[in-house]
C-alpha cells in the first residue's frame, strides 16, 4: 500500500485533518501510527477503509489506485475500528459465519479464529453478553475472516489485560508473517515497541517522523548506563548511590569495572529514551 501526499478535509471543518501524509506499508510489515488525540491517525485509516474521500494525494492498494477499486476491495481488506460492526443479538460464531458469507474469497475457519483471540469458550454466547475486551477481540477475529492482504486496526490492544494484549500482538504478527500489510493506530507503547516494524509519529495532520522503534530510541536516546551501587562511608557503613555513566567516555569503562570488581553494584540499566519520551521530543506533546 502506498500513500502519497494525502490530504483530507472533513465536511464543514475549518482546517484539513490530514495534510501531505506519505508512507508505504509492504506485505509482511506492521506500521503503527502514533500521535496525540486529534492528530489525524483515524482519518488516514478512514480513507483506507473508504469511509472518507481525500481531497488530495494518491492512495494505491495492492497495485490499484483506491478510487479504481470496486466492492471487491473488501474481499482483500480487513477492518477493525473502534465502533464494533458485530451484531449484538447473534452469537460470536454466527457473527463470523455471517461475515464470512459476504466474501467471494477463501475464508478462515470461524472456530479456529475464535480460538486464536481467546473466545473459543464463548463461541455460542450472544455478543450482547460480552465484555468490552471480548467484543474488541471478536472485532479482530471478524477482520481476519477473509484472510486480508491489508489489515487496518484501530487500537487493537486497548481494553485488554497484559496477557491478552500480548496474545493479540502474536495474532497480528502471524497475519503479517502470512503476508498481510498491517496498518494500526495505538496509544500503547508496548504494542508500538514490540509489534510494529516501523512507527509514524503523526502530529497536526502530518508525519513528524518515521522510523523503526529501535531507530527512534537510538536517535533520541543518549548512550549510557545507570548504575545503583553501594558506597562505603567513613562510619563503616554504606550509602546507596545512583549514577549515570556516559559510555561514550573511555573513563566510564574503568569506573564501571572498578565498581563491578568491588562487588558494589546493585542494579545496572542501559539509558535509553522510551518511546513516550521520543514522542514528546518530536511533537512537543504527550501521548
Ligand atoms: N467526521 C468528522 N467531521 C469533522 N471533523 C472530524 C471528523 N472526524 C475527525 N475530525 C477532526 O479531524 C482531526 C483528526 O481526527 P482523527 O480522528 O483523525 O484523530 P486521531 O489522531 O485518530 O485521534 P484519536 O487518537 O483521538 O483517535 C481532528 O481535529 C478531528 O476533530
Amino acid at each position: 500500500m502506498v500513500v502519497e501526499g494525502l490530504r483530507v478535509r472533513h465536511p464543514g471543518a475549518d482546517a484539513p485533518a490530514v495534510e501531505d501524509v506519505s508512507f508505504t506499508v509492504r506485505p509482511g510489515e506492521v506500521i503503527g501510527l502514533l500521535g496525540p488525540s486529534g492528530a489525524g491517525k483515524s482519518t488516514v485509516q478512514a480513507v483506507l477503509a473508504r469511509l472518507v474521500r481525500p481531497v488530495g494525494g494518491t492512495v494505491t492498494v495492492l497495485g490499484t489506485p483506491l478510487e479504481k477499486w470496486g466492492h471487491e476491495y473488501f474481499d482483500h481488506v480487513g477492518v477493525a475500528f473502534e465502533l464494533p460492526a458485530s451484531r449484538l443479538r447473534l452469537t460470536a460464531r454466527r457473527n463470523l459465519t455471517a461475515f464470512a458469507a459476504l466474501h467471494r474469497v477463501p475464508v478462515a475457519d470461524p472456530v479456529e479464529l475464535l480460538a486464536r483471540v481467546d473466545l473459543a469458550d464463548h463461541a455460542d454466547r450472544r455478543v450482547a453478553t460480552f465484555s468490552k475486551g471480548m467484543r474488541m477481540r471478536l472485532e479482530l477475529a471478524r477482520a481476519l475472516i477473509n484472510r486480508p492482504r491489508l489489515l487496518l486496526l484501530d487500537e487493537p490492544t486497548s481494553g485488554q489485560d497484559p496477557v491478552r494484549a500480548a496474545r493479540l500482538r502474536e495474532v497480528i504478527r502471524a497475519e503479517a508473517d502470512r503476508g498481510a500489510a498491517v496498518l494500526l493506530t495505538t496509544h500503547d507503547m508496548d504494542t508500538a515497541d514490540r509489534l510494529c516494524d516501523r512507527l509514524a509519529f503523526v502530529s497536526g495532520g502530518r508525519i513528524a517522523a518515521l522510523d523503526t522503534p529501535r531507530g527512534f530510541r537510538l536517535r533520541h536516546g543518549r548512550p549510557g548506563v545507570i548504575v545503583e551501587h553501594r558506597e562505603p562511608e567513613r562510619s563503616g557503613g554504606f550509602r546507596r548511590v545512583r549514577r549515570v555513566l556516559d559510555t561514550t567516555k573511555p573513563e566510564a569503562a574503568d569506573e564501571l569495572a572498578d565498581l563491578l570488581r568491588a562487588g558494589l553494584v546493585e542494579t545496572l540499566h542501559t539509558r535509553e529514551a522510551g518511546l513516550d519520551e521520543v514522542f514528546a521530543a518530536l511533537t512537543g506533546d504527550r501521548l
